[in-house]
Order: C-alpha cells, then sequence, then structure tokens
C-alpha cells in the first residue's frame, strides 16, 4: 500500500501559501495520489469553530496556544491520522510550526511549553510524535506582506498586529528550521508568484517522484 504524505505550507500571513497550495494539489492528482486539502486552525467542524473564536475574541496567551492545540488534536484524530492510514497525500494550510512562531516567537508563550503540548497533541496511534514529512516555508519580509495584504482583505486579529509582531513570527519560524532542518524547505516568497511555484514544485518534486513507483 502506498504510503501517506503529510505536507505542510507555513508563513507570515500574507507570505503567499494559499495562492499556491492548490498547484501542489494538482500535481500530486495528475501522479495519481489522492490528496485531502486542509487547514489550521480548523479541518474539522469543531475546529472551524474555534478557528472562528481565536481568529477574533481577545484571549490570553495559554488560553490561545490551548485553543490551537484542541483545534488540532481534533483536526489529527478526525482528518490527518485516517487520511494518512489510507495513504493520501495531506496538504495543510498550516500546522504546529504555526503555533511555534505565532504564540511562541509573536506572543512570547514558553517555547518548551509548546514543546510538551506538541509530544502530547501529536502522539501517533503507534506511539510515535506525528511531523510533516516536508513543510514549506514561504519567508518574507513583513512589510512586503503588510503590502499585498493590504490591497486584499480586511484584516483579522492576527493580521491587524504591527510589523514587530511579524518579524518576531518570522524569527520564530526560522528558529523551528533551525531546530528541524530536515523537515523544512524555505522559499525566498518575495518573488514573483511564477518564480515562488517554480521554487515550490522543485521542493515537490523528489516527493512526486516518490508517488510515481
Ligand atoms: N509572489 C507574489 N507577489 C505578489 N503578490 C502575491 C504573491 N503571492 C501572493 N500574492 C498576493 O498576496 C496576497 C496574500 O497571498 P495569500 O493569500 O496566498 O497569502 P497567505 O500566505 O495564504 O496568507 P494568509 O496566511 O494570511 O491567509 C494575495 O492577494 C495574493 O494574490
Ligand atoms: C495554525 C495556527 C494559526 N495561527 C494564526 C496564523 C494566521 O494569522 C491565522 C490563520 O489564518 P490563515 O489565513 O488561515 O493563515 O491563525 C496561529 O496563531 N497559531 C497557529 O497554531
Amino acid at each position: 500500500m502506498t504510503r501517506g504524505l503529510f505536507i505542510s505550507f507555513e508563513g507570515i500571513d500574507g507570505a503567499g501559501k494559499s495562492t499556491h497550495i492548490d498547484s501542489v494539489a494538482a500535481l500530486f492528482r495528475q501522479a495519481g495520489r489522492a490528496v485531502v486539502l486542509t487547514r489550521e486552525p480548523g479541518g474539522t467542524p469543531l475546529s472551524e469553530k474555534l478557528r472562528e473564536l481565536v481568529l477574533h475574541e481577545p484571549m490570553n496567551a495559554l488560553t490561545e496556544a490551548l485553543l490551537m492545540f484542541a483545534a488540532r488534536r481534533e483536526h489529527l484524530v478526525q482528518v490527518i491520522e485516517p487520511a494518512l492510514a489510507r495513504g493520501d497525500v495531506v496538504l495543510c494550510d498550516r500546522f504546529t510550526d504555526a503555533t511555534f512562531a505565532y504564540q511562541g516567537g509573536g506572543r512570547g508563550f514558553d517555547w518548551q511549553v509548546l514543546g510538551q503540548l506538541e509530544r502530547m497533541v501529536q502522539q501517533t496511534p503507534g506511539g510515535m510524535l506525528r511531523q510533516p514529512d516536508l513543510t514549506v516555508w514561504f519567508d518574507l519580509d513583513p512589510a512586503i506582506a503588510a503590502e499585498r495584504l493590504a490591497s486584499a482583505r480586511v484584516p483579522d486579529k492576527f493580521e491587524s498586529q504591527p510589523a514587530d509582531f511579524f518579524a518576531a513570527v518570522r524569527a520564530g519560524y526560522a528558529q523551528r528550521l533551525s531546530e528541524m532542518p530536515k523537515r523544512f524547505a524555505r522559499i525566498d516568497a518575495a518573488q514573483s508568484r511564477e518564480a515562488v511555484g517554480a521554487d515550490v514544485a522543485m521542493v515537490i518534486q523528489p516527493w512526486l517522484d516518490r508517488s510515481s513507483v
């Protein structure tokens, strides 16, 4: 049976993740793989309700971190683990690196405590720690992201944060990359859409090759 594959897409708000995820899904489908396209926070009816709360209600930093992990636990149990067990490709718009970057880097919440929650929430049925096989990090200067978002939509609670918050979130992603370099592919998201798309296709290619055999 084909092995399941878990790919997450990360970056500060407005970095360009959503622009490229559908194309990645199309590439895997062309290679004959079943694809589950999902997002965090969200991905199940309950997790989507939690998303509404965390994106729009002011709350304590610990409450925010716990709700992110509560939504994730539900998402893992209901959607991600069953899809991986079937051998599907799971493409997830944000996963736990976002919690380290936003709640850890951005809000200054304790990194070690986030690590404890990660180990508790992401334990697989076989007792392993579930992590993405690949994390595509769209790395972008917060000033460029803010310019892109200004003309795109009404900002939510996170998107309304000042530039120094996003500089800290970006540093949080950089720290996660330094802790787990093999899992990460960093993309220079300041390039044109076409150039970013080409870089994304390049980092996905080895996983597509494995899908075809
Ligand atoms: N390379 C690019 N150059 C210029 N604009 C871009 C580029 N990539 C995406 N955009 C535009 O920037 C805006 C944000 O892109 P997108 O929604 O893909 O970001 P995102 O990372 O998914 O953001 P969020 O996490 O906040 O949902 C959109 O208006 C999109 O069209
Ligand atoms: C998973 C996760 C997300 N966030 C933040 C990051 C974004 O500002 C929003 C999600 O909005 P998007 O348009 O779907 O990117 O939530 C967070 O702070 N912590 C997390 O763990």
